[in-house]
């Protein structure tokens, strides 16, 4: 995987204040992309096995512990059961394109997932991605969130989930918002990837998620997510057109492409097609890769594994057939 990195750019409040976002409009993308979801045959199995490639195996539990993460690791590197991926045409031997993109977890837990990937000689395949800065709220001072990201960084993490402050959203604080993302992808350094997170179920109107995602790519996010998965409204198809304007918005600007992570309730196969169907539609296949695309998912993995066994068999798997993971 090859990230481009975003470099950023200088805040510019004209370009901001200019944004203006049509609310039925974005609802009425929402519908269709609902629907154009129904995709049948072949078409169907290779989307659901694109769609695992882009996971973020995700436990951010408070009863974490180095075993389930552990296991979390083991699944992301073989994400579906081997007898019905060999059904599919593929394997795991060699190269296999056939795991998650990264596993995230909390900074305590970093070491485990490096030890881990690194034993199964898969820590260069499947990233090693960390929350910090006081997720899931960015409440505590900005000193200790650049403490977080540093420990995480030096434990190994590859890609860091930042949450932004929400409160410097809803007051118009876009200057502070800014230079606080700027700091957080130095406190990143050179090797680390920076995701921040918007929260966007707590930034009251689509225009601030507009706004705010601007923010975060002026300030170098390389990607922006919509959601912790601890909000109320998660990662919900308006955010996703909305954040993706913005994107759209940068790359033409600015010339950078900047990723997309839908994440928090993105739960089934056909949750991940109508995601995947608007990335191609509002961004166009380039974005269709895993350094600019991810799901921040615990639970969709398992369904996308149901969903292929049915499309082998062409029924449901008892329960004793395979681990759903
Ligand atoms: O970043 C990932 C989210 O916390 C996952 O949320 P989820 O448990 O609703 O899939």
């Amino acid at each position: 995987m090859v990230y481009e990195r975003n470099p950023g750019c200088e805040l510019d409040l004209g370009w901001i204040n200019s944004v203006n976002v049509n609310l039925s409009a974005v609802n009425e993308l929402a519908k269709k992309l609902v629907t154009a979801r129904e995709l049948k045959g072949e078409y169907r199995a290779a989307w659901l096995l694109k769609a695992i490639t882009f996971i973020d195996l995700t436990t951010l539990a408070g009863d974490d512990t180095r075993s389930n993460v552990s296991r979390l690791c083991f699944k992301a590197a073989k994400p579906v059961a081997e007898d019905l991926l060999n059904r599919l045409g593929f394997d795991y031997n060699g190269d296999s394109p056939i795991h998650t993109a990264a596993v995230c977890v909390y900074p305590s837990k970093v070491e485990d997932a490096v030890h881990t990937l690194t034993k199964m000689g898969m820590h260069e395949r499947v990233k090693v991605a960390s929350v910090a800065t006081g997720f899931p709220c960015g409440q505590t001072p900005l000193k200790t969130r650049l403490e977080e990201i540093r420990y995480a960084v030096d434990k190994g993490a590859k890609e860091i989930d930042i949450v932004i402050d929400r409160s410097l959203v809803l007051t118009g604080k876009w200057e502070t918002l800014y230079q606080e993302i700027q700091v957080m992808k130095e406190a990143c350094g050179p090797n680390s990837h920076m995701k921040s997170i918007l929260a966007a179920g707590e930034l009251g109107t689509l225009e601030n998620v507009y706004k705010a995602s601007l923010v975060a790519m002026m300030a170098g996010s390389d990607f922006i997510k919509t959601s912790t998965g601890k909000e109320t409204v998660n990662a919900t198809l308006p955010f996703g057109i909305v954040m993706s304007r913005a994107i759209k918005e940068y790359y033409e600007k600015m010339g950078y492409k900047v990723g997309l992570k839908p994440a928090g309730g993105v739960r089934t196969a056909q949750d991940a097609l109508s995601w995947l169907i608007l990335v191609k539609e509002m961004l166009g296949n380039d974005w269709l890769r895993p350094d600019l695309f991810r799901f921040g998912a615990s639970g969709l993995l398992g369904d996308l594994e149901c969903s292929l066994y049915q499309h082998v068999t062409g029924r449901f798997p008892a329960a004793y057939e395979f681990s759903l993971g």
